[in-house]
């Protein structure tokens, strides 16, 4: 059966134009005028764009004593619901020396349930020689060329300098991309515990702790150890000034670092963690905290002048009740926020509706760019004939005030509450599939299929070129001195 999107403005990361959009076995196969199908769905007033790729998300993930509530059932209704048709998880073996392809398969356990595309990135939580050698499986035989090293959660997930060096020196090797929660976890650590000893036990303390200085460290930390060991580097949730200004200037010294702003930290600010509710303040504990308007305005000029380059939202949703697990210790408090459902909307309402983003930079930041990062373009983030159709047909008059008591994700609250977005999805499309048709939610559990993204991308082959031309040689002398013995 074949699905024609009629009458709208395919919008890419390019450019807009007329077309109709012609789907047949999951696929796009043509575009052009008065295209006919089995299937009609009428785009009149609308984007047909690349559906969302949120590139960090944290389904069903065991942390801080218990599992995110959202799961790849739960997650991924999510996504569609907002317009997101692909989300990249991260795999994570338990740092006491769980292998990498064991974690995969712990991973793989939980992701049959997605009503999405969905694909992985490896978390590297110990370093050792089993590490070593499954990275090369995990790049080649099971396609994932993304590794994420946690500067952070010291005695937990956090790796050290050597560590990190010896893992993003073998990534330089096998030809993946390195990906680093930049905190500096000692400095943290430390913080935590002056405050709780001081009766500083309250949500705001979270924030209290993490200053930006720790953030922007970890950032030029880990950009100068990608330097040396030749490897492309992805900061994850830059949040604040300090981190963007280290991959600024990196971009300009022609470094391959990409860093990825979220939704909550564009949107949402530090004044959340000064509620006098408690439960509304732990709601919102997450890592980077939120910033001030300064930071916020630093990363929108960001992603206007592409020193950053993906809007994602790591997703990892704890309800009220494990958020009070940290009554009384706020380094108790499971750190994580979701937005996957809203992602797309706020962006587009608090970018596009603001004249910060043209449609075409808010289809590049939502899932072109990474789709190019991750090395799944363009069969992912492209309206282009042979493309998967995973599409989103958005509508930019249509509103509504998000609420968690209307809301899929699984959770009793939404960080967004009350807020009226403008734009979002009338159909959402994954692999041709109408999984979101005017409103209605038709997604099909186990839907979702797992996206193998190779390694050796473009950014590997330039850098290793770029590497091995400018690397330290011996001089070539015609004789050597005498012994001056
Ligand atoms: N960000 C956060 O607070 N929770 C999820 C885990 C992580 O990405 O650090
Ligand atoms: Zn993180
Ligand atoms: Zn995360």
């Amino acid at each position: 059966m074949t699905t024609v999107i009629k009458n709208g403005t395919v919008t890419t990361h390019d450019r807009s134009y007329k077309a109709d959009v012609l789907i047949d076995g999951g696929r796009i196969i043509e575009i052009g005028e008065g295209l006919t199908g089995d299937e009609e769905l009428d785009a009149t007033g609308c984007y047909v764009m690349p559906g969302g790729i949120d590139p960090h998300t944290h389904l069903e993930m065991p942390f801080m004593g218990t599992y995110s509530t959202d799961d790849f059932d739960s997650g991924t209704r999510a996504a569609l619901a907002g317009g997101t048709t692909m989300v990249v998880d991260f795999a994570l073996p338990a740092p006491d020396g769980q292998g990498l392809l064991d974690a995969l398969q712990m991973w793989d356990n939980k992701s049959g349930r997605a009503h999405c595309d969905y694909s992985y990135h490896m978390a590297v939580t110990w370093w050792g020689e089993q590490v070593f050698d499954e990275m090369k499986t995990v790049i080649e035989e099971r396609g994932i060329n993304t590794f994420k090293h946690f500067m952070a959660y010291k005695g937990a997930l956090m790796v050290n300098d050597d560590e990190m060096f010896s893992s993003f020196k073998r990534l330089g090797e096998l030809g993946g991309i390195a990906m680093v929660h930049a905190e500096n976890g000692d400095v943290v650590a430390e913080l935590q515990a002056k405050l709780m000893a001081e009766g500083n036990t309250g949500p705001e303390a979270h924030a209290y702790s993490r200053p930006t200085q720790v953030e922007g460290e970890a950032a030029n930390r880990a950009i100068m150890i990608a330097d040396m060991a030749g490897v492309p580097l992805y900061i994850v949730h830059v949040s604040c000034e300090e981190a963007h200004e280290a991959i600024r200037r990196a971009r300009q010294q022609g470094k391959r670092v990409w860093g990825e702003p979220l939704i909550q930290h564009l949107t949402l600010d530090e004044s959340e963690y000064m509620n006098k509710d408690w439960d509304h303040a732990a709601r919102r504990v997450m890592s980077p905290p939120f910033r001030n308007l300064k930071h916020q305005e630093s990363l929108w000029a960001g992603l206007q002048a592409g020193s950053l380059s993906v809007v994602a939202t790591d997703h990892c949703a704890f309800t009220t009740e494990q958020k009070r697990y940290g009554v009384g210790d706020f380094t108790k408090i499971p750190n994580g926020t979701g937005g996957l459902e809203d992602r797309m909307p706020m962006l587009w309402t608090h970018g596009v509706e603001t004249g910060r983003l043209t449609p075409e930079e808010f289809v590049a930041m939502t899932s072109t760019n990474i789709a190019k990062i991750l090395n799944c373009y363009p069969r992912k983030g492209a309206i282009l004939p042979g493309a998967d159709a995973d599409i989103v047909v958005w509508d930019p008059q249509k509103e509504k005030t998000i609420t968690a008591a209307t809301q899929v994700s699984a959770i009793d609250y939404n960080v967004f509450e009350g807020k009226t977005v403008k734009g979002l999805p009338r159909f959402t499309l994954t692999r041709g599939h109408v999984a979101v048709h005017d409103g209605e939610l038709r997604s099909r559990e186990g839907h979702g299929e797992f996206v193998k993204r190779a390694g050796n991308t473009p950014t590997n082959k330039a850098l290793s070129k770029w590497k091995d031309l400018t690397a330290p040689r011996p001089v070539q002398r015609s004789g050597i001195p005498a012994s001056g013995v």
